[in-house]
């Protein structure tokens, strides 16, 4: 099984990212979205980039956002890759990717097999799709730590990349990928100690488990 790569997600401060880097994480996500714990400041993202840039991808998040709001988080962080976690259609998705000339990454939540294989729409529009657990109506859309049924896309056979996201912490992420044989493994909630906060030691058995599946 090709070992996947890692993505920690809602990095706010310097020591979570250098626990990022430290296991080999292959990206960190900042994310822009004012309702979420992790949320950050263009300001706060920029200095966070400049002690990533070389050593880790930086990814932004961002949940139905305005072409201004993104514009705002790309020039001050120098993202490498927007990853849209709303309800972004395929043609706002492939507009972005037009728009920012970067690779765009699209959260599906996922419930049912029908939505894995809606998954297909995005084919052209974004490089990647990352299957996500679908949360409950009015909670956040993502980082609630919930997973799904991991064997609706075991092995997924689509014309995506796609990335597996969703409840993944060190103690389950080994499984997901065996089950699932996912080429990138995405945490957030599963990787802290309260909603927000970071914790490194989380961080470096997420990196360890998810390398040994
Ligand atoms: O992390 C958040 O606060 C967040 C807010 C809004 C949309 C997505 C968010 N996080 C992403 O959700 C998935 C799953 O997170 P978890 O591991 O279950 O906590 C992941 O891609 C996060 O980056």
């Amino acid at each position: 099984m090709p070992i996947p790569e890692i993505k920690i997600c809602g990095i706010s401060e310097p020591l979570a990212l250098d626990a990022a880097i430290k296991g080999r994480a292959a990206y960190a996500g900042f994310v822009f979205f004012p309702p979420s714990p992790r949320n950050i400041t263009p300001a706060q993202a920029a200095a966070l980039s400049a002690r990533a840039q070389g050593r880790i991808g930086r990814v932004g998040l961002f949940v139905d956002a305005d072409d201004a709001t993104i514009g705002e988080a790309v020039s001050a962080a120098h993202l490498d890759v927007l990853q849209l976690h709303g309800k972004e259609s395929p043609e706002r998705a492939a507009q972005l990717r037009a728009r920012f000339a970067l690779p765009v990454w699209k959260a599906l939540p996922v419930a049912s097999a029908a939505d894995v294989a809606g998954a297909q729409a995005y084919a052209g529009a974004v490089d990647r799709v990352l299957f996500d657990a679908r949360t409950p109506k009015g909670a956040l859309p993502g980082g609630m730590g919930l997973s799904f049924d991991w064997k609706l896309v075991a092995d997924w056979k689509g014309a995506l990349a796609w990335g597996l996201a969703g409840g993944l912490t060190p103690e389950n992420v080994s499984q997901a990928v065996q089950i699932t044989g996912a080429a990138l493994v995405d945490t957030s909630s599963g990787v802290e100690s309260a909603p927000g906060v970071k914790d490194v030691d989380r961080i470096a058995a997420f990196c360890l488990a998810a390398r040994s599946a």
